[in-house]
């Protein structure tokens, strides 16, 4: 395999990344058998993707490998450190962040990885967690007077997302988070997701790449990202991220028909076209704000930006020299 970075080391000479276009990052793939089936595939379509085999082939697969590189390299690591001390450390949870703009598909590239790293020859426990059950719930958002700044810093709890995963990292074996649901667009009170001692933790949220800058009313100054091993930031143009959002929208209003318990039953009864242009202000007056202001900022924080064209296909990837 002979893949020629030499123009890109030459035009990117002073950028810390590296570039790849989707064909040179397919070659990077090395062989690695399709883990996957059309059985795991149909299960990770999330709520409208077309996600195709050839996809997972060319972009995911070559990725699981790369992370599967620096997963093996952390243990190595981990292996120094019972040497030198002489004690078996607990296992730490190698954290993978995936952070980008509401509907560009982090919790499909998160289900995804998860289901391409469990099928992985090593079979490591791959948990998930969405940082969205740190939401502060909708009742406290209204006292705030923040509604519609959910998604924004101010709308999270972050201080226990930063004790969450702080205790992970420390090697806490079961720790519990709080659950968001898109259905009723709230916290479910009461429900909890218990992470016990993964091999692996993907955390996907808007807001994982995010540090003290993006945080001036909190008083703490310890960060989700302190504690994230790679971090990968998926990437759209705004006009392709707005589409994906309407569509979502649509998606859950239509499942919403029937779901009394759903936020989105009030919008089921509404013309299709009346829908669009409340999903459009929506997306207008909140999500593009916020991706303007606190999300796209932090791009180039991350390990490894995935860039998307229309249809959700990886055009380009760029991976931290
Ligand atoms: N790789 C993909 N191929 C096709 N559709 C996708 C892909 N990733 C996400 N989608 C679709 O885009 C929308 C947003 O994806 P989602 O994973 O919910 O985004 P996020 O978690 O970033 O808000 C959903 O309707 C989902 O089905
Ligand atoms: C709960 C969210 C902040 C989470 O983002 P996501 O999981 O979609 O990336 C977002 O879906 C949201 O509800 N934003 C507020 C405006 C809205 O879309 O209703």
């Amino acid at each position: 395999m002979q893949i020629n970075t030499s123009r890109q080391f030459f035009n990117h000479s002073l950028s810390p990344y590296l570039n790849f276009t989707r064909k040179e990052w397919a070659e990077l793939r090395a062989n690695v058998p399709m883990t996957v089936d059309e059985t795991d595939l149909h299960q990770l379509q999330g709520i409208n993707d077309k996600l195709s085999l050839e996809e997972v082939a060319e972009v995911y697969l070559p990725l699981a490998r790369l992370l599967n590189l620096y997963i093996s390299s952390n243990i190595r690591r981990q292996t120094v450190i019972n040497e030198f001390t002489g004690k078996k450390t607990a296992k730490i949870p190698y954290i993978i962040g995936i952070a980008g703009s509401v509907a560009v598909g982090k919790s499909t590239t998160a289900r995804l990885l998860q289901t391409l790293l469990r099928a992985w020859p090593e079979h490591r426990q791959v948990e998930l967690l969405t940082t969205d059950g740190f939401l502060h719930p909708n009742a406290t958002l209204n006292s705030k007077n923040i509604m519609h700044k959910k998604g924004f810093p101010e709308s999270y709890d972050m201080k226990s997302l930063v004790q969450f995963v702080s205790d992970i990292k420390s090697g806490k074996e079961l720790v519990k988070a709080p659950l968001y649901s898109h259905l009723i667009y709230d916290i479910v009170p009461n429900q909890y997701k218990t992470i016990e001692s993964p091999d692996i933790l993907i955390i996907e949220g808007l807001n994982v790449l995010q540090s003290g800058m993006d945080y001036p009313h909190e008083l703490h100054r310890v960060f989700v990202s302190d504690f994230v091993d790679f971090s990968i930031y998926v990437d759209a143009e705004a006009s392709n991220l707005k589409n994906w959002y309407i569509d979502r929208f649509l998606k859950f209003r239509k499942g919403a028909f029937s779901d009394p318990n759903s936020y989105f039953h009030s919008y089921a009864k509404l013309p299709e076209d009346e829908a669009i242009s409340i999903a459009s202000a929506v997306w207008d007056s909140v999500n593009a704000i916020n991706l303007n202001q606190n999300i796209l900022p932090t791009r180039e924080r991350a390990s490894l930006i995935l860039k998307k064209g229309a249809n959700h296909l990886i055009e380009e990837i760029k991976l931290r020299k």
